[in-house]
Protein backbone atom coordinates (compact mmCIF):
# COMPACT_ATOMS: atom_id res chain seq x y z
CA UNK A 1 0.00 0.00 0.00
CA UNK A 2 1.44 3.30 -0.78
CA UNK A 3 -0.27 6.57 0.93
CA UNK A 4 0.38 10.18 -1.09
CA UNK A 5 -0.78 12.89 1.21
CA UNK A 6 -1.04 16.78 0.25
CA UNK A 7 2.27 16.43 -1.60
CA UNK A 8 3.80 19.52 -2.85
CA UNK A 9 7.05 20.81 -4.86
CA UNK A 10 7.89 23.89 -5.43
CA UNK A 11 11.14 24.52 -7.66
CA UNK A 12 12.76 27.93 -7.60
CA UNK A 13 14.03 29.25 -10.97
CA UNK A 14 15.87 32.49 -9.84
CA UNK A 15 13.40 34.62 -8.44
CA UNK A 16 10.26 32.37 -9.89
CA UNK A 17 8.62 29.90 -7.89
CA UNK A 18 7.12 26.92 -10.22
CA UNK A 19 4.80 25.04 -8.48
CA UNK A 20 4.98 21.39 -9.70
CA UNK A 21 3.25 19.13 -7.64
CA UNK A 22 -0.38 21.20 -5.87
CA UNK A 23 -1.14 19.25 -3.07
CA UNK A 24 -1.59 15.39 -4.61
CA UNK A 25 -3.46 12.79 -2.10
CA UNK A 26 -4.15 9.31 -3.35
CA UNK A 27 -4.19 6.03 -2.02
CA UNK A 28 -3.02 2.91 -3.84
CA UNK A 29 -3.97 -0.38 -2.45
CA UNK A 30 -1.97 -3.32 -2.14
CA UNK A 31 -1.96 -5.94 -5.12
CA UNK A 32 -3.63 -2.75 -7.23
CA UNK A 33 -2.34 -0.99 -10.64
CA UNK A 34 -3.04 2.91 -10.35
CA UNK A 35 -2.42 4.78 -13.44
CA UNK A 36 -1.19 8.35 -12.86
CA UNK A 37 -2.33 10.13 -16.04
CA UNK A 38 -1.02 13.57 -17.62
CA UNK A 39 -0.10 15.44 -20.53
CA UNK A 40 3.34 16.80 -20.81
CA UNK A 41 4.48 19.34 -17.94
CA UNK A 42 1.73 17.89 -15.60
CA UNK A 43 3.90 17.33 -13.25
CA UNK A 44 4.39 13.50 -13.58
CA UNK A 45 8.39 13.17 -13.66
CA UNK A 46 8.48 15.47 -10.17
CA UNK A 47 6.09 13.08 -8.84
CA UNK A 48 7.81 9.99 -9.66
CA UNK A 49 11.19 11.35 -8.48
CA UNK A 50 9.06 12.62 -5.69
CA UNK A 51 7.31 9.33 -4.75
CA UNK A 52 11.36 7.70 -4.50
CA UNK A 53 12.39 10.25 -2.49
CA UNK A 54 15.28 11.12 -5.03
CA UNK A 55 13.85 14.80 -4.98
CA UNK A 56 12.56 15.84 -1.75
CA UNK A 57 9.14 17.22 -1.69
CA UNK A 58 8.70 20.53 -0.07
CA UNK A 59 5.67 19.54 1.65
CA UNK A 60 3.41 16.33 2.17
CA UNK A 61 4.37 12.74 2.91
CA UNK A 62 5.03 9.95 0.84
CA UNK A 63 4.40 6.12 2.96
CA UNK A 64 4.82 3.02 2.32
CA UNK A 65 2.55 0.27 4.23
CA UNK A 66 2.25 2.92 7.10
CA UNK A 67 6.05 4.00 6.85
CA UNK A 68 6.43 7.78 6.13
CA UNK A 69 9.29 7.71 4.03
CA UNK A 70 9.49 12.00 4.10
CA UNK A 71 10.82 11.58 7.87
CA UNK A 72 13.20 9.38 8.06
CA UNK A 73 17.28 8.69 8.15
CA UNK A 74 19.01 8.54 5.07
CA UNK A 75 20.40 4.92 5.61
CA UNK A 76 16.53 4.23 6.60
CA UNK A 77 15.74 5.84 3.21
CA UNK A 78 17.96 3.66 0.97
CA UNK A 79 16.30 0.04 2.68
CA UNK A 80 12.94 1.95 1.85
CA UNK A 81 14.02 2.98 -1.40
CA UNK A 82 14.89 -0.91 -2.33
CA UNK A 83 10.93 -1.22 -1.77
CA UNK A 84 9.98 0.35 -4.70
CA UNK A 85 11.22 -1.38 -7.86
CA UNK A 86 11.72 1.45 -10.78
CA UNK A 87 10.45 0.48 -14.17
CA UNK A 88 11.49 3.10 -16.89
CA UNK A 89 11.11 3.76 -20.38
CA UNK A 90 14.28 2.91 -21.73
CA UNK A 91 15.66 -0.38 -19.67
CA UNK A 92 19.26 1.36 -19.03
CA UNK A 93 20.98 -2.54 -18.67
CA UNK A 94 24.54 -2.84 -18.38
CA UNK A 95 25.60 -3.57 -21.90
CA UNK A 96 28.58 -5.98 -21.09
CA UNK A 97 26.39 -8.01 -19.03
CA UNK A 98 24.23 -10.44 -20.16
CA UNK A 99 20.40 -10.65 -19.08
CA UNK A 100 21.18 -12.69 -15.83
CA UNK A 101 23.83 -10.61 -14.82
CA UNK A 102 21.82 -7.73 -15.08
CA UNK A 103 18.80 -9.05 -12.92
CA UNK A 104 21.57 -10.68 -10.77
CA UNK A 105 23.08 -6.80 -10.09
CA UNK A 106 20.63 -5.19 -7.48
CA UNK A 107 21.24 -8.62 -5.92
CA UNK A 108 24.88 -7.96 -5.51
CA UNK A 109 24.06 -5.83 -2.84
CA UNK A 110 22.21 -7.75 -0.81
CA UNK A 111 25.04 -10.16 0.74
CA UNK A 112 23.02 -12.90 -0.11
CA UNK A 113 24.91 -16.31 -1.37
CA UNK A 114 26.14 -16.94 -4.50
CA UNK A 115 23.38 -19.71 -5.40
CA UNK A 116 20.68 -17.99 -3.56
CA UNK A 117 21.11 -15.01 -5.91
CA UNK A 118 21.04 -17.47 -9.08
CA UNK A 119 18.05 -19.50 -7.78
CA UNK A 120 16.32 -15.86 -7.50
CA UNK A 121 17.39 -14.95 -10.67
CA UNK A 122 15.97 -18.26 -12.23
CA UNK A 123 12.99 -17.72 -10.70
CA UNK A 124 12.84 -14.15 -12.20
CA UNK A 125 13.73 -15.04 -15.75
CA UNK A 126 10.65 -17.63 -15.19
CA UNK A 127 8.47 -15.14 -14.07
CA UNK A 128 9.33 -12.69 -17.30
CA UNK A 129 9.98 -15.12 -19.96
CA UNK A 130 13.18 -14.92 -20.63
CA UNK A 131 14.62 -18.10 -19.48
CA UNK A 132 15.74 -18.97 -23.20
CA UNK A 133 17.70 -15.33 -23.09
CA UNK A 134 19.81 -15.53 -19.61
CA UNK A 135 22.81 -15.52 -21.62
CA UNK A 136 21.92 -13.21 -24.14
CA UNK A 137 23.57 -9.74 -23.71
CA UNK A 138 20.96 -6.44 -24.23
CA UNK A 139 22.44 -5.90 -28.23
CA UNK A 140 20.91 -9.18 -29.02
CA UNK A 141 17.88 -8.53 -27.66
CA UNK A 142 14.51 -6.56 -28.55
CA UNK A 143 13.32 -3.84 -26.91
CA UNK A 144 10.78 -5.98 -25.16
CA UNK A 145 12.72 -8.01 -24.52
CA UNK A 146 15.00 -5.29 -22.84
CA UNK A 147 12.32 -4.02 -21.06
CA UNK A 148 11.24 -7.33 -19.58
CA UNK A 149 14.91 -7.57 -18.26
CA UNK A 150 14.69 -3.98 -16.86
CA UNK A 151 11.34 -5.32 -15.30
CA UNK A 152 13.07 -8.53 -13.77
CA UNK A 153 15.61 -6.59 -12.59
CA UNK A 154 12.98 -4.01 -10.80
CA UNK A 155 11.57 -7.20 -9.08
CA UNK A 156 14.87 -8.44 -7.58
CA UNK A 157 14.36 -6.96 -4.67
CA UNK A 158 11.04 -8.39 -3.66
CA UNK A 159 9.54 -4.70 -3.72
CA UNK A 160 6.43 -4.16 -2.54
CA UNK A 161 5.45 -1.77 -5.16
CA UNK A 162 6.25 -1.29 -8.92
CA UNK A 163 6.80 2.12 -9.94
CA UNK A 164 6.61 2.39 -13.90
CA UNK A 165 7.17 5.57 -15.70
CA UNK A 166 6.24 5.34 -19.20
CA UNK A 167 7.17 1.65 -19.34
CA UNK A 168 5.95 1.09 -22.82
CA UNK A 169 6.08 4.43 -24.52
CA UNK A 170 9.38 3.68 -26.52
CA UNK A 171 7.58 0.35 -27.71
CA UNK A 172 5.56 -0.50 -30.88
CA UNK A 173 2.05 -1.20 -30.29
CA UNK A 174 2.02 -5.34 -30.13
CA UNK A 175 4.79 -5.08 -27.93
CA UNK A 176 3.21 -2.84 -25.66
CA UNK A 177 0.65 -5.34 -25.24
CA UNK A 178 2.90 -8.05 -24.32
CA UNK A 179 4.87 -5.67 -21.90
CA UNK A 180 1.38 -4.70 -20.09
CA UNK A 181 0.17 -8.20 -19.91
CA UNK A 182 3.47 -9.09 -18.59
CA UNK A 183 2.31 -6.27 -15.60
CA UNK A 184 -0.88 -7.34 -14.80
CA UNK A 185 0.42 -10.82 -14.49
CA UNK A 186 3.01 -9.98 -12.34
CA UNK A 187 0.58 -8.31 -10.07
CA UNK A 188 -1.68 -11.47 -10.28
CA UNK A 189 0.70 -13.94 -9.21
CA UNK A 190 2.78 -11.60 -6.68
CA UNK A 191 0.12 -9.21 -5.32
CA UNK A 192 2.21 -6.44 -6.00
CA UNK A 193 1.09 -2.63 -5.67
CA UNK A 194 1.66 -1.07 -9.31
CA UNK A 195 1.80 2.80 -10.13
CA UNK A 196 2.02 3.37 -13.79
CA UNK A 197 2.78 6.55 -15.12
CA UNK A 198 1.78 7.33 -18.84
CA UNK A 199 0.36 9.94 -21.55
CA UNK A 200 -1.19 7.06 -23.01
CA UNK A 201 -5.03 6.24 -22.96
CA UNK A 202 -4.54 2.68 -23.81
CA UNK A 203 -2.10 2.02 -20.96
CA UNK A 204 -5.00 2.79 -18.57
CA UNK A 205 -8.08 0.93 -20.05
CA UNK A 206 -5.45 -2.33 -20.52
CA UNK A 207 -4.52 -2.59 -17.19
CA UNK A 208 -5.16 -0.09 -14.38
CA UNK A 209 -7.60 -0.75 -11.93
CA UNK A 210 -7.90 3.05 -10.53
CA UNK A 211 -6.38 6.04 -12.06
CA UNK A 212 -5.71 9.84 -11.16
CA UNK A 213 -5.71 12.81 -14.07
CA UNK A 214 -3.11 14.92 -13.41
CA UNK A 215 -2.98 18.48 -14.64
CA UNK A 216 -1.09 21.06 -13.29
CA UNK A 217 0.26 19.65 -10.37
CA UNK A 218 -3.13 18.67 -9.22
CA UNK A 219 -5.30 15.45 -9.64
CA UNK A 220 -8.42 16.71 -10.79
CA UNK A 221 -9.93 13.42 -11.14
CA UNK A 222 -9.38 10.37 -9.53
CA UNK A 223 -11.17 6.98 -8.54
CA UNK A 224 -11.81 3.29 -10.33
CA UNK A 225 -12.00 3.00 -13.52
CA UNK A 226 -15.29 2.15 -13.89
CA UNK A 227 -16.40 5.26 -11.24
CA UNK A 228 -14.28 7.64 -13.38
CA UNK A 229 -16.04 6.44 -16.90
CA UNK A 230 -19.66 6.61 -15.84
CA UNK A 231 -18.91 10.05 -13.96
CA UNK A 232 -18.99 11.48 -17.45
CA UNK A 233 -15.97 13.54 -16.91
CA UNK A 234 -12.66 14.31 -18.69
CA UNK A 235 -11.26 10.56 -17.82
CA UNK A 236 -14.49 9.30 -19.14
CA UNK A 237 -14.59 11.30 -22.18
CA UNK A 238 -10.51 10.14 -23.03
CA UNK A 239 -11.59 6.79 -22.50
CA UNK A 240 -15.08 6.26 -24.70
CA UNK A 241 -14.01 9.18 -26.91
CA UNK A 242 -16.57 10.15 -29.37
CA UNK A 243 -15.42 12.32 -32.55
CA UNK A 244 -16.29 16.27 -31.75
CA UNK A 245 -17.55 17.02 -35.55
CA UNK A 246 -20.17 14.24 -36.20
CA UNK A 247 -22.64 15.75 -38.12
CA UNK A 248 -26.47 15.52 -37.80
CA UNK A 249 -28.28 14.65 -41.16
CA UNK A 250 -31.14 16.18 -39.97
CA UNK A 251 -33.22 19.06 -37.49
CA UNK A 252 -33.93 18.01 -33.54
CA UNK A 253 -32.28 17.36 -30.30
CA UNK A 254 -28.83 15.67 -29.79
CA UNK A 255 -28.61 13.57 -26.70
CA UNK A 256 -25.12 11.90 -25.54
CA UNK A 257 -26.16 8.52 -23.41
CA UNK A 258 -23.39 7.34 -20.75
CA UNK A 259 -24.02 3.74 -19.63
CA UNK A 260 -22.23 0.55 -18.08
CA UNK A 261 -22.45 -2.93 -16.89
CA UNK A 262 -25.05 -5.06 -18.32
CA UNK A 263 -26.89 -1.75 -19.74
CA UNK A 264 -24.67 -1.43 -22.37
CA UNK A 265 -26.06 -4.61 -24.16
CA UNK A 266 -29.68 -3.00 -23.66
CA UNK A 267 -31.95 -2.14 -26.21
CA UNK A 268 -31.83 1.66 -25.25
CA UNK A 269 -32.46 3.02 -28.88
CA UNK A 270 -35.09 0.82 -29.75
CA UNK A 271 -36.51 1.47 -26.58
CA UNK A 272 -36.72 4.99 -26.97
CA UNK A 273 -38.60 4.72 -30.55
CA UNK A 274 -41.29 2.24 -29.31
CA UNK A 275 -42.05 4.10 -26.35
CA UNK A 276 -41.95 7.91 -27.60
CA UNK A 277 -43.25 6.79 -31.24
CA UNK A 278 -39.77 8.55 -32.81
CA UNK A 279 -36.73 8.31 -35.17
CA UNK A 280 -33.74 7.86 -33.75
CA UNK A 281 -30.49 8.60 -34.95
CA UNK A 282 -27.14 7.52 -33.99
CA UNK A 283 -24.46 10.41 -34.85
CA UNK A 284 -21.60 8.38 -33.09
CA UNK A 285 -20.78 5.28 -30.52
CA UNK A 286 -17.96 3.96 -28.73
CA UNK A 287 -18.31 1.05 -26.59
CA UNK A 288 -15.92 -0.49 -24.63
CA UNK A 289 -15.25 -3.55 -22.02
CA UNK A 290 -12.53 -2.72 -19.50
CA UNK A 291 -11.67 -5.01 -17.57
CA UNK A 292 -15.12 -7.46 -16.40
CA UNK A 293 -17.43 -4.18 -17.04
CA UNK A 294 -18.72 -2.62 -20.33
CA UNK A 295 -19.52 1.12 -20.88
CA UNK A 296 -21.27 2.60 -24.08
CA UNK A 297 -21.20 6.07 -24.84
CA UNK A 298 -23.58 7.39 -27.49
CA UNK A 299 -24.30 10.31 -29.53
CA UNK A 300 -27.88 10.26 -30.67
CA UNK A 301 -30.03 13.23 -32.73
CA UNK A 302 -33.87 12.96 -31.87
CA UNK A 303 -36.95 13.51 -34.04
CA UNK A 304 -37.38 17.74 -33.63
CA UNK A 305 -40.86 17.01 -32.25
CA UNK A 306 -39.96 14.89 -29.33
CA UNK A 307 -40.03 16.28 -25.74
CA UNK A 308 -36.47 15.95 -24.62
CA UNK A 309 -37.28 16.18 -20.73
CA UNK A 310 -39.77 13.13 -20.65
CA UNK A 311 -36.81 11.01 -22.78
CA UNK A 312 -34.54 11.78 -20.06
CA UNK A 313 -36.25 10.92 -17.44
CA UNK A 314 -37.14 7.55 -19.07
CA UNK A 315 -33.24 7.32 -19.41
CA UNK A 316 -32.69 8.26 -15.41
CA UNK A 317 -35.28 5.71 -14.17
CA UNK A 318 -33.49 2.96 -16.07
CA UNK A 319 -29.80 4.67 -14.49
CA UNK A 320 -28.30 6.20 -17.90
CA UNK A 321 -26.89 9.12 -17.76
CA UNK A 322 -27.77 11.52 -20.49
CA UNK A 323 -27.44 15.02 -21.23
CA UNK A 324 -28.85 17.42 -24.05
CA UNK A 325 -25.85 18.83 -26.37
CA UNK A 326 -25.42 22.44 -27.10
CA UNK A 327 -28.60 23.22 -24.90
N1 LIG B 1 14.28 20.97 -11.68
C1 LIG B 1 13.30 21.82 -12.02
N2 LIG B 1 13.42 23.14 -11.86
C2 LIG B 1 12.43 24.00 -12.19
N3 LIG B 1 11.25 23.61 -12.70
C3 LIG B 1 11.05 22.30 -12.90
C4 LIG B 1 12.05 21.33 -12.57
N4 LIG B 1 11.57 20.09 -12.88
C5 LIG B 1 10.32 20.28 -13.37
N5 LIG B 1 10.00 21.60 -13.38
C6 LIG B 1 8.72 22.19 -13.81
O1 LIG B 1 7.68 21.51 -13.15
C7 LIG B 1 6.56 21.29 -14.02
C8 LIG B 1 6.26 19.80 -14.12
O2 LIG B 1 7.33 19.17 -14.81
P1 LIG B 1 7.44 17.58 -14.98
O3 LIG B 1 8.74 17.31 -15.69
O4 LIG B 1 7.24 16.92 -13.67
O5 LIG B 1 6.20 17.27 -15.95
P2 LIG B 1 5.88 15.93 -16.77
O6 LIG B 1 4.42 15.70 -16.62
O7 LIG B 1 6.78 14.83 -16.35
O8 LIG B 1 6.21 16.35 -18.25
P3 LIG B 1 6.88 15.41 -19.41
O9 LIG B 1 5.87 14.35 -19.72
O10 LIG B 1 7.08 16.38 -20.54
O11 LIG B 1 8.16 14.88 -18.86
C9 LIG B 1 6.95 21.94 -15.35
O12 LIG B 1 6.40 23.23 -15.36
C10 LIG B 1 8.45 21.99 -15.29
O13 LIG B 1 8.95 23.07 -16.05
Amino acid sequence: MISVTDLRKVYRQGNREVVALDGVTMDVPQGSIHGIIGHSGAGKSTLVRCLTLLDRPTSGSVALNGKDLTNVSDKELLTARRRIGMVFQHANLFDSRTTEENVAFPLELTGQSKEERAKKVQDLLRLTGLTDFAKAYPSQLSGGQRQRVGIARALAADPDVLLCDEPTSALDPRTTEEILDLIRSLRDRLNITVLVITHEMHVVKRICDSVSLLEGGKIVESGALSEVVSAGGRLSEAVLPLPGNAASIAEGPILELLYSGDQAYSPVISAITKTFGIDVNVLAGSIEELGTNKFAHLRLQLDPSTDVDAVLQFLTDRGISATVKGA
